[in-house]
């Protein structure tokens, strides 16, 4: 069985009924989620500022750097926040206080929030009880969701000795061990090892693919474009631009982009990595034991670097990509 088969015939729920309502439609597809005008503060601080939007099933990245009001937003929309102004519906109906939907959404939070002391499983499996499932289910759920997302061999170690990966993991199973029609990921490849970052990579795509609305948030270009094409961006809690990654990246490609090398011979590789053509500039940190480099062709770069690691004999710590990409970006689009 295929793990997208998995996701579906694992779950028994008991589905809500879709809503009476009739349903606008984006780009084809029914709306799912949908703002008017929504606002909230915090005291003086504005979290998200008169976002009105429509989201279809599938996958849509929410990209926008620190502080842009991506949290803010997918509390709206997961029911936690209220806003102070505007209207949020999923299906037509309000989000806040209202328990029926909540049972159609799953959420995977940035901030970790568990009960340390518990084992992965028993957490999975206490949150699905909080849902409406009775014991036996909620096991079965919660073992075939742990399954799922890879974390089988480690589902019965407490939560305090799991790796930033396996809390993410664990975060997801629990997220969609319900079945839910709706899921929010608020940077969910935070900390995940390139292992754990396939895999939660696959099964957004999987998600999406089955006909699930999912929301994921980021602040690299670069880990929401190997999930969706479909992009909104946000910036100081606003909506800037609605609409496919092709035309975002166009925009960006027109501006370097930085990527943060980590390695164990700095000098060595950034000369090597110096010597192709849209490379634009090299600067190391203070302690020259890391460096950035500007890029024109990201995509090319994040191949290239691993590859030449390799076969160069260097070990390579990590490569990211720093928040001031997006800044510039927003800068340029703002203007
Ligand atoms: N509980 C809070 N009290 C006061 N201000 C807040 C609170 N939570 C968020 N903010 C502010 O609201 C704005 C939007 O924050 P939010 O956390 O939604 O952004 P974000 O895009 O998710 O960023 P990050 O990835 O850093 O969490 C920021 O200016 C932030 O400082």
């Amino acid at each position: 069985m295929s793990a997208a088969q998995a996701v579906d015939s694992a779950k028994t729920p008991k589905p809500s009924k879709p809503s009476a309502h009739p349903v606008a439609r984006v780009g084809g597809e029914p709306v799912v989620i949908s703002t008017r005008n929504v606002s909230l503060w915090y005291g003086q601080v504005i979290g998200v500022n008169d976002i009105s939007l429509d989201i279809g099933p599938g996958v849509t990245g929410l990209l926008g750097p620190n502080g842009a009001g991506k949290s803010t937003l997918l509390k709206i929309l997961s029911g936690q926040l209220r806003a102070s102004t505007g209207q949020a519906t999923i299906f037509g109906e309000p989000i806040w206080n209202n328990s029926k939907i909540f049972q159609r959404v799953g959420l995977v939070p940035e901030q970790d929030a568990f009960y340390e002391e518990m084992t992965g499983r028993d957490f999975v499996i206490y949150l699905t009880r909080l849902q409406g499932f009775s014991m036996g289910e909620a096991r079965r759920l919660a073992d075939e969701t742990l399954d799922l997302v890879g974390m089988s061999k480690n589902k019965n170690r407490r939560i305090d000795e799991y790796s930033k990966g396996m809390r993410q993991r664990v975060k997801l199973a629990q997220a969609i061990a319900h079945s839910p029609d709706i899921l929010f990921l608020d940077e969910p490849l935070t900390g995940t090892d390139p292992v754990g970052r396939h895999k939660m990579i696959e099964l957004v795509q999987l998600l999406g693919e089955q006909g699930k609305t999912v929301v994921v948030s980021s602040h690299v270009l670069h880990e929401v474009e190997q999930m969706t094409q479909d992009i909104l961006l946000i910036n100081k809690g606003r909506v800037l631009a609605d609409g496919n990654i092709y035309a975002i990246r166009e925009m960006i490609d027109k501006h370097p982009h930085t990527i943060r090398v980590d390695c164990d011979k700095p000098r060595q590789f950034a000369a090597i990595l110096a010597t192709y053509e849209d490379v634009v500039s090299i600067e190391f940190a203070p302690d020259a034991a890391r460096f950035n480099i500007a890029t024109r062709d990201p995509d090319a770069c994040y191949m290239r670097i691993p590859k030449l690691a390799r076969e160069h004999g260097i070990e390579l710590r990590g490569f990211m990509s720093p928040d001031n990409n997006l800044m510039a970006l927003f800068e340029y689009l703002v203007k």
